[in-house]
């Protein structure tokens, strides 16, 4: 049998509501370049490549003018409502066009600061797990239930980690789960939620502090901080 490919779906049709920002965040300015253009520039290294994925936002006018836009390799389609439809629809387009046995690697657009080092260490880690895994970092901070700006309790933390993206599944296993979830109307917030709530076993690979996702206005700042440390490291 050939050896399984690698497709890279990215979910890059948000509008940023959280940054307040007029621009979606996906196309704001890091260190001279789009957001969105550094994490294609990263998930581009990924190993055994079949092709890359970007599910936009159906008004998007700003993808067609990023340089990595002009890579063959990636291929653009109109995303969905919520993340997971975006997903979704990604997982449908490459029904038609992916191997039975590929895998897809899900990352967030504006989860710019991933290192291809990371990212080869987590693509090899996953490919030997059967169902998949995600990267993922243990919380760090004591942890407090708030309601009214009020503590109600402390939360025990012992096993709690933070998802992160990559997140990279059997691509057949990751459609049926995803499509039966919501279908359900299961809340899925990551890939992982949905293979969760399928019965699959899914990998945590530790992840990096420094792979945020841009989210507040506060974190392109931070994310510029984290690049720059990268390039002197
Ligand atoms: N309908 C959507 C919503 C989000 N995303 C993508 O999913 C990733 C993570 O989502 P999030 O950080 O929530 O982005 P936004 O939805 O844009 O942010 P907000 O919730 O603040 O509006 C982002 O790369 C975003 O572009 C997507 O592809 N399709
Ligand atoms: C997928 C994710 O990045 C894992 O932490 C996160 O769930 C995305 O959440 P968002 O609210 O869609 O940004």
């Amino acid at each position: 049998m050939n050896t399984p490919k690698i497709w890279v779906l990215v979910p890059a049709a948000g509008t940023g509501s959280r940054m307040q920002s007029e621009t979606p965040k996906q196309y704001l300015s890091l260190n001279g370049q789009p957001v969105l253009e550094h994490t294609l520039n990263v998930l581009l290294q990924t190993p055994q490549l079949a092709g890359v994925i970007v599910a936009l936002g159906p008004e998007d006018e700003r993808f067609g003018s990023l340089a990595v836009a002009r890579d063959p390799r990636v291929q653009p389609i109109v995303g969905g409502r919520e993340r997971a439809d975006s997903v979704l629809a990604g997982l449908r387009y490459l029904a038609k066009r992916a191997a039975s046995h590929d895998w897809v690697l899900v990352h967030d657009a504006a989860r710019p600061c991933l290192t291809v080092s990371l990212l080869h260490s987590f693509c090899e880690k996953v490919a030997s797990e059967t169902e998949g895994g995600i990267l993922a970092v243990p919380v760090a901070d004591t942890l407090k239930w708030v309601e009214q700006s009020t503590i109600g309790r402390t939360v025990d933390r012992s096993h709690l980690w933070a998802a992160q993206t990559p997140q990279m599944f059997p691509l057949f296993t990751l459609t049926q789960a995803l499509d039966a979830a919501l279908t359900e109307g299961v809340p899925v917030t990551d890939e992982a939620s949905a293979m969760e709530w399928a019965g699959h076993t899914v990998a945590v690979v530790p992840g990096a502090p420094g792979n945020i996702k841009i989210t507040q206005p506060q974190d392109l700042a931070l994310a510029a901080l984290i690049l720059r440390a990268q390039e002197e490291s």
